[in-house]
């Protein structure tokens, strides 16, 4: 590590490790771990292990975690671009497992950017129930929202909102919440050296008032008996211990479950050793704290969230009179959202704007029942022309500002629907009516990465019984989803967006 360590700080830590200083000194001569996590939306961890070129070995507290070898570059292969395995911090994937989240749940991931623990939670899911990602900075969310596309996330909201505006349109909830919290980043010191240069003696104290604030959010936001797990990937007891005493006294009806002192967690410091903590000079990892706190289960005050809408979309029947106008009402409410190329209803109060929404829904439908079975569901979303399906109603998100309302399924231009790259993503070879495979061995795989017309004989196109051969075709790398392409006469035109392409 090249960047000098702040004199302050090493003294704060020999402090805290006393005779275990040396030990954790000497970690800062050693290379920071890497990992990877298998998206388990996609592929099981055997079929990942057996697939895989790069050396795998467990990470003990993640079952879907492996650290790669020093010099492995899994972001230079096809099957990061196909979504199968997240690259991550390995003490990063801890939290998560300790939220122990389950399919149905709704999930709250409050300072979610650039998406890590989100689309370990998401997996987690298996697309069932919800995941709100939250983070207040715009800029993030951009690359929140790109990941969970990448991992194929169909239950996922985006917000860049103030935690406290988020608890109090969805008072009492959430079944599990997660605050990775902003940070002094301590822990990443070895591993991040602008973080090294950012700190000053100060940083501690200004982040566990961040901190303090959106615990008390995320408490308001949770469902009576909820599990809410707090981390954070630096050292400051102040930060750490600190933020969950001051949130113990002010909220009695929460406890800590101790996970601290088992497996790899060493306790957390004074009467919160049920707190855990992962040392680099213990772990192969970098520094990293958990607190898993859970509600009682007592009566929390809150009003109701209306998660119920008689309005979902069912591509695969034709809508029948009367679907059709409670798709009408889902696209009013929806714009009342503040998302992207929303428009007011016009001069004739709104009932163009209504036809043409409606409109936008059939194309897609029309689309739909020609390209995907099963269907997929959910709460239909227009934003201008760009279509989601949210697993919401837009209503219940109550004005607040949402980067993504659901999984994006595409755009309406002059009547004709686009597939989105996310629906591709998401979807498994079997639910389009025409696929194709490409092979990461040979160069293929990358050349349609890249951004290349292919030419692919129709003997190559996995085409379901009664469909056309010419059209679009889910191009999958080794049999999972990585894009769209429009196969005619031979030729496959690539339609893997630019922004993604490999480089
Ligand atoms: C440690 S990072 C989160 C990393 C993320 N959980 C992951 O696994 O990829 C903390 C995040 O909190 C966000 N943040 C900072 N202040 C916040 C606040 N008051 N409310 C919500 N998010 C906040 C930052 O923008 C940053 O993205």
């Amino acid at each position: 590590m090249a960047a000098q360590l702040p004199g302050t700080f090493i003294q704060r830590m020999k402090e805290l490790l006393g005779n275990e200083y040396q030990q954790f000194a000497d970690t800062y001569k050693e290379t920071p771990y890497g990992g990877i996590r298998v998206n388990t939306l996609k592929i099981t961890v055997e079929a990942l292990r057996a697939l895989s070129p790069l050396g795998l070995e467990p990470i003990p507290w993640c079952p879907t975690g492996f650290y790669t070898e020093e010099g492995a570059r899994p972001g230079k292969h096809p099957y990061y671009h196909a979504g199968l395995y997240y690259i991550q911090e390995p003490s990063a994937m801890a939290p998560v497992e300790l939220l122990g989240v389950v399919p149905g749940d709704r999930v709250l991931d409050l300072c979610a950017a650039p998406g890590g623990k989100s689309t370990q939670i998401a997996a987690k899911l298996q697309g069932a129930g919800l995941l709100i990602s939250n983070d207040l900075h715009s800029e993030r969310t951009k690359a929140l929202a790109k990941n969970l596309e990448l991992y194929g996330v169909r239950n996922g909201i985006v917000l860049n909102e103030n935690p406290e505006r988020i608890a109090a349109a969805f008072p009492g909830f959430f079944d599990k919440i997660l605050i990775d919290a902003p940070c002094s980043g301590e822990g990443m010191f070895r591993k991040d050296e602008d973080m090294v240069r950012q700190w000053e003696p100060e940083t501690p104290a200004k982040y566990a008032d961040m901190q303090r604030e959106i615990l008390n959010s995320a408490a308001m936001a949770l469902a009576s008996g909820g599990t809410l797990v707090y981390s954070t990937c630096t050292f400051s007891p102040e930060e750490n211990e600190g933020s969950i005493a001051t949130f113990l006294a002010a909220h009695p009806h929460f406890s800590v479950v101790p996970v601290g002192g088992t497996g790899s967690f060493a306790p957390g410091f004074g009467e919160l050793a049920g707190t855990a903590r992962l040392w680099p000079h213990k772990v192969k990892g970098e520094g990293h704290f958990m607190a898993v706190l859970r509600h009682d289960g007592t009566a929390k005050p809150g009003a109701e969230v209306d998660t119920t809408d008689d309005v979902t979309l069912s591509v695969a029947a034709r809508p029948r009179k009367g679907k059709a106008e409670s798709g009408k009402s889902a696209v009013r409410r929806a714009e009342n959202g503040r998302g992207k190329g929303g428009r007011p209803a016009g001069r004739d109060g709104g009932r163009g704007q209504a036809s043409a929404e409606e409109a936008a829904l059939s194309a897609y439908r029309d689309w739909a029942r020609e390209q995907l079975s099963p269907e997929p569901e959910g709460h239909p979303v227009l934003f201008g022309d760009h279509l989601y399906l949210s697993p919401l109603p837009q209503a219940a998100l109550n004005g607040l500002k949402a980067v993504r309302p659901g999984w994006y399924l595409g755009q309406v231009r002059n009547g004709r629907f686009i597939p989105g790259h996310p629906l591709a993503t998401a979807l498994r070879p079997e639910e389009s009516s025409r696929s194709l495979s490409l092979s990461s061995a040979n160069g293929e795989a990358v050349s349609y990465l890249k951004g290349e017309t292919l030419a692919i004989p129709e003997e190559r196109l996995v085409v379901k019984p009664g469909s056309p051969l010419k059209g679009y075709v889910l191009v999958c790398i080794d049999g999972y989803s990585a894009g769209w392409g429009k196969w005619q006469d031979g030729m496959l035109k690539n339609e893997y967006p630019a922004g993604w392409r490999w480089t």
